[in-house]
């Protein structure tokens, strides 16, 4: 195998392993990158819920981000969970000229909150305006826009922060009701909302989904990148994320669906906790993501 691309996940901890560094890991390795990480918080999690979080020391993250840019090639940064307005803007300061994918986490499967309202804040002032790709779920977007429209209105909106967003999942899939599709909405800026629909698993293991679909659309894109930025150990600070065309980001948003349908899959069987059950982060049965 060559050399594979460089993927940096921002991100907290989840001790239950379903949510956060631990989805983001496995989903990159998966899909063929090298995952490095800036862990951000620590949380004591399981299936049922959030029962203690510490932030990581401001100065602890930015020497964990020192070193990996020091040494390792990024093709792209991958964010989690942020926690604190001082964190989203670190990573808008140092990460902001490398392409960004950031998945806005606010709040846990379980409802627990893992960004107030000064983190939403930061993310709209200072890191979407830089992210290449945001990818809320609809909370997320409404709460980032402060509207309650249907979701490729709330795509469009977010997408004129000047990133490309895609909107995941939607109220058609939620628990309790019976789809049988899932709709992620993706908008560029300046461009229309376009629908994507896939299968939707019936399971109830789907705690860690959010970080798994942003940590794989960002392996996929990482190849792409890399091939055209090169594997310059010591990319030049300042300039700018390469482009990325509609045909590209659809192509990657369709393949980390599918890969993320197959995890809920296998995990759909599984017995693992009290609450919301882990997707699955063993290796994926059908190689349909490669
Ligand atoms: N039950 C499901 N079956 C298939 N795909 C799903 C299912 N639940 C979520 N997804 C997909 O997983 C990705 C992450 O979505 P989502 O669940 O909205 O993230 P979050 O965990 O942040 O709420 C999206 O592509 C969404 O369509
Ligand atoms: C450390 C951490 N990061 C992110 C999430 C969100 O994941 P999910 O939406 O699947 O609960 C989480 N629960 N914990």
């Amino acid at each position: 195998m060559s050399t594979p691309p460089v993927v940096l996940t921002v991100a907290g901890t989840d001790s239950g392993g379903a949510a956060g560094i631990a989805a983001d890991l496995a989903a990159i390795g998966h899909l063929g990158c090298h995952g490095a990480c800036v862990v951000t918080a620590v949380t004591a999690q399981d299936t049922t819920g959030v029962h203690a979080m510490h932030a990581v020391p401001i100065d602890v993250v930015d020497a964990q981000v020192g070193a990996v840019l020091d040494d390792l090639p990024v093709a792209v940064v991958k964010t989690g969970m942020l926690g604190t307005p001082t964190v989203v803007a670190l990573v808008a300061d140092r990460l902001g000229h490398l392409p960004l994918v950031v998945d806005p986490v606010l709040a846990a499967t379980s409802g627990a909150v893992l960004g107030d309202g000064s983190v939403m804040d930061a993310y709209v002032q200072e890191l979407l305006p830089r992210a290449l790709v945001a990818t809320p779920n609809h909370d997320e977007a409404r709460v980032l826009t402060g509207r309650d429209d249907p979701p490729p209105d709330l795509a469009a909106r977010l997408a004129d922060l000047g990133c490309a967003v895609v909107l995941t999942g939607g109220p058609e899939w939620r628990p309790g009701r019976r789809a049988t599709s899932c709709t992620d909405w993706v908008c560029l800026p300046g461009g229309r909302p376009e629908p994507l629909a896939h299968p939707a698993v019936a399971t109830s293991a789907d705690h860690g989904t959010g970080c798994t679909f942003a940590s794989a659309l960002a392996a996929l894109l990482a190849h792409p990148l890399a091939e055209t930025r090169g594997h310059c150990p010591h990319p030049d600070a300042g300039s700018p994320p390469a482009d990325l065309t509609a045909d590209v980001l659809v192509s990657a948003c369709l393949r980390a669906a599918a890969y993320v349908t197959i995890q809920l899959t296998t995990s759909s069987t599984w017995r693992l906790g009290r609450g919301r059950g882990p997707v699955a982060h063993t290796p994926p049965a059908q190689p349909r993501h490669t």
